[in-house]
């Protein structure tokens, strides 16, 4: 009997589902014991994923929640939002412990959920059980839980590049203007117009701006580091990439604070957190020296001309955004070594 811990993966389909594949092959602690689609079950995962062949040769099962809590002990949902919340509930009531890639768990407010995701919220009552998985800022509330949000990928991005100046009260969060780019695997699988390569290539592309959906996620965990609420400006583009995600923050400073101060804050903040890397002075990081990767970079450039500062923080948004923080967080909940799994070198150039 092997004592790895047993997992399932809902939306193994998608590039969220795939990712998590990736990765938990090479897990030492854990066993992908189901591979679920809700449209393709019966069917073999590398048929449709020919890059898996000779290593994972599993057929995907169905949706079905016993079959799921009699094979696994903990269900990664990689799902879109709005089924997520039907979903997790079912699960959590099988006694599966479960990591939601998606958005429906992660704001505290219901009515919020409802106004910006513009769809119905999860019950109040599931709704509280979940804990936020921004993996190095809360760590520590992560151990033992049953249930986690994982964050979104603008979010960490965005959340890992300010966070530790808000903290130290650096910097006034009353002018904070984020400007965001997304690789196009951002918008998932599933064919739109926005992934359409007529659409995508050769274009650079603004939308949802000042209207995205990540904004009160972003303004929740603000306004519990600030203790008071936060609003952001908040503009998202597309760029004509498959993978990656540029946050680039403009913040008002409060005191005279230089690149080599921000530098040392910052890594004194995420001290014996592998992921997080803070560039030195005069470097700014780029999406590709993450590619593939779970690390999120972070450069500065203070200016005590405008005395503004602009923090610049990468992602690769499948991996830190979703799969890779999602098995970051699966080891803070197991109590495992945060990097389990998670060793690879970005793929470069
Ligand atoms: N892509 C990214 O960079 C990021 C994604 N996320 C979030 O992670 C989640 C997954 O994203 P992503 O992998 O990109 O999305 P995809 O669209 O690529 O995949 C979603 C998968 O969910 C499955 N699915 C759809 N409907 C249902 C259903 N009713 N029941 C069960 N499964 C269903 C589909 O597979 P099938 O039809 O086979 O069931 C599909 O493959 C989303 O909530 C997304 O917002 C978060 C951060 C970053
Ligand atoms: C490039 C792109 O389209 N990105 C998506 C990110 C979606 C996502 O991650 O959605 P949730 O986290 O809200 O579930 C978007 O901007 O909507």
């Amino acid at each position: 009997m092997s004592s790895k811990l047993k997992v399932a993966i809902v939306g193994s389909t998608g590039y969220g589902g795939v990712e998590l594949i990736r990765f938990l092959v090479h897990h030492p602690q854990v066993e992908i014991v189901s591979v679920i689609s809700s449209s393709s079950a019966g069917v073999p995962i590398s048929d449709g994923f020919p890059h898996l062949t000779d290593i994972v040769m599993q057929d995907l099962d169905g949706v079905d929640i016993h079959e799921i809590a009699a094979k696994a002990d903990l269900v990664f949902t990689a799902t879109p939002s709005g089924v997520s919340t039907q979903l997790v509930p079912q699960l959590l009531d099988a006694g599966l412990k479960v990591i939601d890639l998606s958005g429906d768990f992660r704001l505290r407010s219901g009515e919020v959920y409802e106004a910006w995701y513009k769809k119905p919220a999860a019950s109040p009552e599931y709704l509280k059980q979940a804990v936020y998985g921004l993996s190095e800022v809360y760590a520590e509330k992560l151990a033992g839980v049953s249930f986690i949000s994982n964050p979104g990928c603008y979010p960490t991005a965005t959340l890992l590049g300010i966070i530790p100046a808000l903290e130290a009260g650096w910097i006034d969060h009353r002018s904070l203007i984020v400007d965001a780019k997304s690789g196009v695997s951002g918008s998932g699988r599933g064919t739109s117009l926005v992934s359409h390569y007529a659409e995508m290539n050769e274009n650079f592309k603004a939308y949802k701006v000042n209207k995205h959906q990540h904004i009160p996620e972003i303004e929740q965990v603000l306004g519990d580091v600030a203790g008071e609420d936060v609003t952001i400006t908040f503009t998202t583009q597309l760029v004509p990439m498959t993978r990656g995600i540029m946050s680039t923050i403009y913040v008002t400073l409060k005191g005279d604070h230089t690149d080599q101060d921000l530098i040392g804050l910052y890594r004194d903040y995420y001290k014996g957190h592998p992921f997080v890397r803070v560039r030195g002075e005069g470097i700014w990081p780029a999406t590709k020296e993450v590619f593939g990767s779970n690390y999120c970079d972070i450069g500065f450039a203070a200016d005590a001309r405008t005395e503004r500062l602009t923090i610049i923080s990468v992602i690769d948004n499948v991996v830190k955004g979703a799969a890779g923080q999602a098995i970051q967080n699966l080891n803070l909940m197991m109590g495992w070594e945060e990097n389990l799994g998670l060793g690879f070198i970005p793929v470069y150039p």
